[in-house]
């Protein structure tokens, strides 16, 4: 009991480091399990589970509330809206725990974090909740934007925005996917490991695999408790990669002895997966802006023991004469607004606006401006996002055939979580003539 008890509490500290104070959810949520090794599985996956659902749902969440609390939950305290958000969480989506015990639970820590005034109204609130969950009232139908945001828990921006872009259905269809679960995808080091090695060491671990039906090397893991945890991660045999992301090197489509420049590449994703398809030959230049994002393009160079990859400090924004025409193949994976990984990083639902998607399209305009010229005539551009918003993608795009004619179309891609495997992503490819 006693651990139940510290574990809702690590809950309510890990969300309100997110919502309140801005941290990321993947960043929270790795931290934390970091910490907290030595509790049990059991208890490392409910805090996973009730702080990711939690986020994913937070406007459904919110809308419940509202419909029982006479203060809204914008105006109540972080704490207070913090504790009945993942309560409500329980009660509405995980039916193996007992509806008393989380009103009991969410009394007590309401008390315990100095709220002892407020534990009445806790427990009114949620004892109302429990008692009314199958006479929940949703937006009328006839408001379809309103009635999606609330059912896949989405702001009515996005809503808007992609039912204008890709109907309704599609749109449906996302909204669904974002709130799946999934099993995470790696990438198969195929410079380090045989394939019959790799599975034989998920297995000696009781990693359940399923191998992908497209790309040889990427495999689809559950049953596990902590990745970074297990000796095939520490021996570099695997890279936690979505399968959309693989797209970029299998576009790329290396040469022996090409030099490969990555101007946005921490955490060395796709850099590192074009090194190993380089097999010890040719260079890859892994740049990021700052110092620590170089550290971790390292670390992950390092667990692979590559040697024809380095990481560099440069800032993409900044015109780097000496690369001019330098690359056979320029990545250039911008920062965006990650619109189509709402599933892995839900926080995002809340903390995007348009006006920040706004600013990294221009953002993305001014990287592509500066690194075009590093491309060798006949090489190639790739330029890809992990989001699905028109402006950044195909608009972008569109302007920068427009603007630098020198470079040709090739082909473009959208991927739609739910249509297509994996996250929603955004590749094109542009050859310098
Ligand atoms: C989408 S992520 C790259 C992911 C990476 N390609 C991978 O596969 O692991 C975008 C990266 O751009 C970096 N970034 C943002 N602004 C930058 C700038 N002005 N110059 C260089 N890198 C920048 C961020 O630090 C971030 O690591």
């Amino acid at each position: 009991m006693a651990t139940q008890v510290n574990v809702r509490e690590i809950i309510l500290e890990t969300l309100l480091l997110i919502t309140r104070d801005g941290e990321y959810s993947h960043i929270a949520l790795k931290n934390v399990l970091d910490k907290y090794q030595y509790l049990e599985k059991r208890e490392r996956a409910f805090i996973t589970r009730v702080v990711e659902g939690t986020l994913e749902r937070q406007i459904e969440i919110d809308y419940i509330i509202n419909q029982f609390s006479k203060v809204k939950v914008n105006k109540q305290k972080p704490v207070i809206r913090t504790i009945l958000r993942s309560s409500v969480y329980q009660l509405k989506y995980m039916d193996h725990v007992p509806d008393s015990a989380v009103c009991n639970e969410a009394v007590k820590l309401a008390g315990k974090k100095g709220f002892v005034n407020l534990k009445g109204f806790v427990n009114g609130v949620l004892r109302n909740i429990s008692r009314n969950l199958d006479m929940l009232s949703y937006p009328d139908p006839s408001n379809e934007i309103a009635c999606l945001s609330v059912r896949y828990s989405l702001p009515m921006w996005m809503v808007e925005k992609w039912i204008s872009v890709y109907g309704k259905e599609t749109v449906e269809k996302m909204g669904k996917a974002f709130l799946e679960e999934r099993p995470v995808t790696v990438r198969r080091n195929t410079a380090v490991v045989s394939k019959e090695e790799f599975e034989k060491e998920l297995e000696k671990d009781g990693v359940v695999y399923r191998r992908h039906p497209v790309l040889p090397y990427a495999y689809e893991l559950t049953n596990y408790d902590y990745l970074a945890g297990l000796l095939a991660f520490q021996k570099g045999y695997f890279y936690i990669q979505d399968i959309s992301s693989m797209q970029v090197a299998e576009w790329a489509e290396p040469k022996e002895g090409d030099y490969v420049i990555d101007v946005c590449a921490a955490p060395g994703g796709k850099a590192i997966h074009l090194a190993e398809k380089l097999s010890g030959t040719g260079y890859v230049e892994a740049r990021d802006l700052t110092e620590y994002k170089v550290a971790l393009i390292e670390e992950n160079i390092e667990r692979r023991g590559l040697d024809n990859i380095e990481a560099v400090c440069q800032d993409a924004t900044i015109n780097d004469e000496a690369s001019y025409e330098k690359a056979d193949i320029l990545i250039a994976d911008l920062p965006c607004s990650g619109l189509g990984i709402l599933g892995k990083k839900p926080d995002l639902k809340s903390k995007m606006t348009v006006e920040m998607a706004k600013g990294l399209a221009d953002l993305q305009r001014q990287i592509l401006t500066v690194v075009h010229n590093y491309v060798k005539p006949g090489g190639k551009l790739l330029y890809s996002t992990c989001t699905i918003n028109r402006e950044e993608n195909e608009d972008n795009t569109a302007w920068f055939v427009e603007n630098f004619p020198e470079f040709e179309k090739i082909r473009e891609k959208q991927m739609l979580p739910g249509s297509d495997m994996g996250d929603g992503f955004y590749i094109a490819e542009f050859r310098k003539q």
